[in-house]
């Protein structure tokens, strides 16, 4: 429904933000708030700034609804990214260049400045179209999530500002569909992030004994990798998703006595008394946590192997209130329904809701005991974030521009426009 130019200017607004390089290790912060405030105020939003930590800015947007005291909408993303390596992509990750065919070539295409950018453009073609919300809808632009979101989500949910809000239904990313069917999440695995290190009898490099570092550590490797593939098969078979299996990669591996002289940069005939391994293990939150920390400290890491571990990361699957943070996704939970009501009228297609294999955001919004689902409307589109070459197409972009519009529409009008009131009164 939007005309040529409309198309072209909102197309160009989504370049904007792709091309400002938020990637760490130096996210330009500075010029993706300058961009969002000027946006908020193109379109007329209530905008602040937060900084829980110095350089590490919240942009805060609000629309204020007709009957403020009903639960709020939070619609969230992140502004930063993962960095790209240039020359392995066919098109600069910060160009934002198109190709014949309509794709966007950007690092965030996917992950996740699209959502950012769709949530701005629904909202601001509601307001054209003189749509008034019941509810309050607040936009939230967020630092640091692909480092874990300590400077930004996790004060933020912990703050009195956020208390305030009385929110009652969070949107956070999800993932990418190869069908036609949008994917949506409504829980994540919990990273747990440790090392295991082994220790052994140093000796000649020609000598073979037992006991050293390095086989007590491969002895661990070879039990891990039995695991993994005990649960990647289950994948493969089709029995489980990819979010209900614990997943287990060794991410790195340390070891050797350094020396500057040496052409590999280690001595050669010396084997090395220390030797640790980087394990990124995903956890489903319905996961028997105590029977993976038994099978870490007896079989992975066994101190009777002169083993140890530590972890850096252990997100917890319960929520502030000893329950599972997983949000309801049936009818028992009327913003399922609305969600889902908003889907269909808007044309999109849901699959059923999954957990999401990796981490966001919306976990430190699901802690506090608020529904929160991962979506990003992106149907036909093959899964890039975080890889080379990231992209999404004009015309998937300007379709969950589309969705976002009509999901907004059901959660802010009181009772949901397809209802008589009533049904969603404890809303
Ligand atoms: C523990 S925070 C890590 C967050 C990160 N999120 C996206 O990739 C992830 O590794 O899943
Ligand atoms: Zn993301
Ligand atoms: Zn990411």
């Amino acid at each position: 429904s939007l005309i040529d130019d409309d198309v072209y200017a909102t197309i160009a607004r989504f370049q904007e933000y792709l091309r400002i390089n938020t990637s760490h290790p130096l996210p330009d912060y500075a010029t993706s708030t300058r961009f969002l405030l000027a946006q908020a105020a193109s379109i007329g939003l209530h905008a602040e700034t937060l900084e829980f930590v110095a350089g590490k800015p919240i942009v805060f947007l609000s629309w204020a609804g007709l009957r403020p005291f009903l639960p709020s909408i939070l619609l969230n993303s992140h502004t930063d990214v993962v960095p790209a390596e240039p020359h392995k992509w066919h098109h600069p990750p910060f160009s934002a260049s198109t190709d014949a065919a309509g794709k966007i070539f950007a690092r965030g295409s996917q992950d996740m400045k699209c959502v950012g950018a769709q949530y701005l453009e629904a909202i601001r073609l509601l307001k054209a179209k003189g749509f008034t919300p019941d509810r309050t809808i607040h936009l939230s632009f967020l630092p640091d999530e692909e480092i874990g979101g300590h400077a930004g989500a996790e004060l933020f949910a912990k703050s009195s500002k956020f208390q305030e809000l009385n929110v009652g239904v969070v949107l956070d990313e999800g993932l990418a569909s190869t069908g036609q069917d949008y994917r949506v999440f409504n829980a994540e695995r919990s990273p747990w992030w440790m090392v295991i290190k082994a220790r052994g009898a140093p000796g000649h490099g020609a000598r073979m004994y037992d006991g050293t570092a390095m086989e007590n550590l491969f002895k661990s490797l070879e039990v891990i990798r039995r695991f993994r593939t005990s649960q990647f098969d289950l994948v493969k078979s089709g029995r489980k998703a990819e979010g209900e299996v614990v997943s287990v990669n060794t991410v790195f591996l340390r070891a050797g006595s350094p020396s500057s002289t040496s052409q590999t940069g280690f001595v050669m005939n010396v084997q090395p008394s220390e030797a640790e391994a980087g394990l990124d293990i995903r956890v489903p939150s319905n996961a028997d946590t105590r029977a993976l920390e038994r099978r870490i400290a007896e079989e992975w890491a066994p101190s009777s192997r002169n083993m140890s571990f530590e972890f850096h990361s252990k997100v917890p699957v319960h929520d502030m209130y000893g329950k599972l943070a997983i949000t309801t996704a049936d009818s028992s939970n009327p913003w399922w329904t609305l969600f889902k009501e908003g889907v269909k009228k808007a044309n999109g297609r849901l699959g059923k809701p999954e957990v999401f294999p990796a981490s966001t955001d919306a976990r430190y919004f699901r802690f506090l005991g608020i529904p929160a689902f991962g979506f990003s409307p992106m149907a036909n589109t093959p899964v890039l974030l975080h890889d080379h070459n990231e992209f999404l197409n004009k015309d998937e972009y300007l379709k969950g521009i589309a969705i976002y519009e009509s999901i907004i529409r059901e959660f802010a009008t009181y009772g949901g426009p397809a209802n008589d009131g009533e049904s969603s009164a404890e809303l």
